[in-house]
C-alpha cells in the first residue's frame, strides 16, 4: 500500500500508529480533516485479515466522520481508530489505559467514544488517562452508550427514507430486513416492533438473532440469504461495503436505511441504487444520532437537547430526496456536496487571522 499516496489523495491530516508490548495494543488513529474543529469518531476493536485492512478501515471510517459531522451540523472534524484484535478475547484494561495515553499525547485533535468491539467500560479505562473520550459512563456525567441514540436516529430516518419511497412516513406493516442484530439493531427492531413493522432479522451470533425472535417476534433467515429475502426495507446493521456487485442483483427492498457506516462498497453502487430507484439514505446521515449524543457532552450532556437535534435526521435526509431529484444525482452525491458546502463555508469564515488563536505566533508571543 502507498501510504502517503493514499493520504494525499483523499486529503488525510494525521496517521498515528500506536503499539504497546505489555498490554498488545495495535492501534491506528486516523484523522481526516478538522476544519470545523476537533476529529470526534469511535474507536472499534476487530479481527482484520491483514494490517493493510486494518489501515484502510481506519482511513475510510475516519473519512466518514468527517462527513457526517459536517452533515450533522457538528463544530467537530472527522477521525476514527481501530485496534486490531478480537473484542471477546485479546481485551484488558492495560491496553485502553495505554491507548488513553497515545489519545492524550494528541492533545485534543482527536476525541474517541464507542464503535464495534467497545464498550462504556473500555470507554471508562481510556478516560482514566485522558479527558478526550466520550461515551462514558452517566455517572461521570456523561451520555453513557451511544447506541440507543443511534437507533432512534436511525428509526426516524427509516420514516423519512419510507414517506420518499412508499409516500408514508408509518412503518406499520411495513417489512423490514435487518443485517445485523446487535447493540444498535436491536433498539431499532425495538422501535420498528412498536410501530408495527414486521422484523427479518440475522446475524452471526445465534444469541442475537434469537433475542429479536423472543423480544420482537422477528423472522430470522441465514447471514447470506437477508439480501434476496421479500421486504420493504433493507437495513444495513453490520459491517460496510454490503451493498456491492455481489448483493445489488439479489436486492428487492425499495429502500435502504440502516446504521452500518460506508454501506456502499464504492461509489458508483450508490449511483446503480439510483438507477434501480431504490430510495438510498445516505449512511452518514442516518447513522449520526450516536455522534450528536456524545458531542453533546462537549456542552455539559443534556439529554433533552441532544435527541432534537437528532429528531433533525428526518429533516435532513427529506432535503437530500430532495436535492437528489431536484438536481438528478444520488441521494449519497447529494448528502457530500451538503456536507462539502458546510465545509467550505465555515472554513471561508475562520480564515481571518486571529493572534490568540493557538498558533506558533501567539505561542512566541504568549
Ligand atoms: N454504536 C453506535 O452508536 C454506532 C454504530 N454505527 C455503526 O453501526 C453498525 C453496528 O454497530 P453496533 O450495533 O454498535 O455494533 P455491534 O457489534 O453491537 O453489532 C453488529 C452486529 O453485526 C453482526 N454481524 C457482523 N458481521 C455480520 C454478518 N456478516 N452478517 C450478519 N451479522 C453480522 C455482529 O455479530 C453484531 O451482532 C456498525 O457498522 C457501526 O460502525 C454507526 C454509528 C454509531
Ligand atoms: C459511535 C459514535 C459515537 C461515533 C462514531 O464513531 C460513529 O458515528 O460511527
Amino acid at each position: 500500500m502507498e501510504i502517503f499516496k493514499y493520504l494525499e489523495d483523499q486529503d488525510y491530516e494525521q496517521v498515528v500508529f500506536c503499539q504497546d508490548k505489555n498490554s498488545g495494543l495495535k492501534a491506528i488513529i486516523a484523522i481526516h480533516d478538522t476544519t470545523l474543529g476537533p476529529a470526534l469518531g469511535g474507536t472499534r476493536m476487530w479481527t482484520y485479515d491483514s494490517e493493510e485492512d486494518a489501515i484502510i478501515d481506519a482511513l475510510r471510517l475516519a473519512k466518514g466522520m468527517t462527513y457526517k459531522n459536517a452533515a450533522a451540523g457538528l463544530n467537530l472534524g472527522g477521525g476514527k481508530t481501530v485496534i486490531i484484535g478480537d473484542p471477546k478475547k485479546d481485551k484488558n484494561p492495560e491496553m485502553f489505559r495505554a491507548f488513553g495515553r497515545y489519545i492524550q499525547g494528541l492533545n485534543g485533535r482527536y476525541i474517541t467514544a464507542e464503535d464495534v468491539g467497545t464498550t462504556v467500560q473500555d470507554m471508562d479505562t481510556i478516560y482514566m488517562e485522558t479527558d478526550y473520550v466520550t461515551g462514558i459512563s452517566p455517572e461521570f456525567g456523561s451520555s453513557g452508550n451511544p447506541s440507543p441514540a443511534t437507533a432512534y436516529g436511525v428509526y426516524l430516518g427509516m420514516k423519512a427514507t419510507a414517506k420518499e419511497a412508499f409516500g408514508s412516513d408509518s412503518l406499520e406493516g411495513k417489512v423490514v430486513a435487518v443485517q445485523g442484530v446487535g447493540n444498535v439493531a436491536y433498539h431499532m427492531c425495538k422501535h420498528l416492533h412498536e410501530e408495527g413493522a414486521k422484523l427479518i432479522v440475522t446475524d452471526i451470533n445465534k444469541d442475537s438473532v434469537k433475542r429479536a425472535m423472543e423480544d420482537f417476534g422477528a423472522h430470522a433467515v441465514d447471514p447470506d440469504d437477508i439480501y434476496g429475502v421479500e421486504c420493504d426495507i433493507y437495513a444495513p446493521c453490520a459491517l460496510g461495503a454490503t451493498i456491492n456487485d455481489d448483493t445489488l442483483s439479489q436486492i428487492k427492498a425499495k429502500a435502504i436505511a440502516g446504521s452500518a457506516n460506508n454501506q456502499l462498497a464504492e461509489p458508483r453502487h450508490g449511483e446503480k441504487l439510483n438507477e434501480l430507484g431504490i430510495v438510498y439514505a445516505p449512511d452518514y446521515v442516518i447513522n449520526s444520532g450516536g455522534v450528536i449524543n456524545v458531542a453533546d457532552e462537549l456542552n455539559g450532556y443534556n439529554q433533552d437537547r441532544a435527541f432534537k437535534q437528532i429528531e433533525k435526521i428526518y429533516d435532513s435526509l427529506e432535503r437530500i430526496f430532495e436535492i437528489s431529484k431536484r438536481d438528478n444525482i444520488p441521494t449519497h452525491i447529494a448528502a457530500d456536496r451538503m456536507a462539502e458546502e458546510r465545509i467550505e463555508s465555515v472554513s471561508r469564515s475562520r480564515s481571518t487571522f486571529l493572534k490568540n488563536e493557538h498558533s506558533i505566533i501567539s505561542r512566541r508571543n504568549g
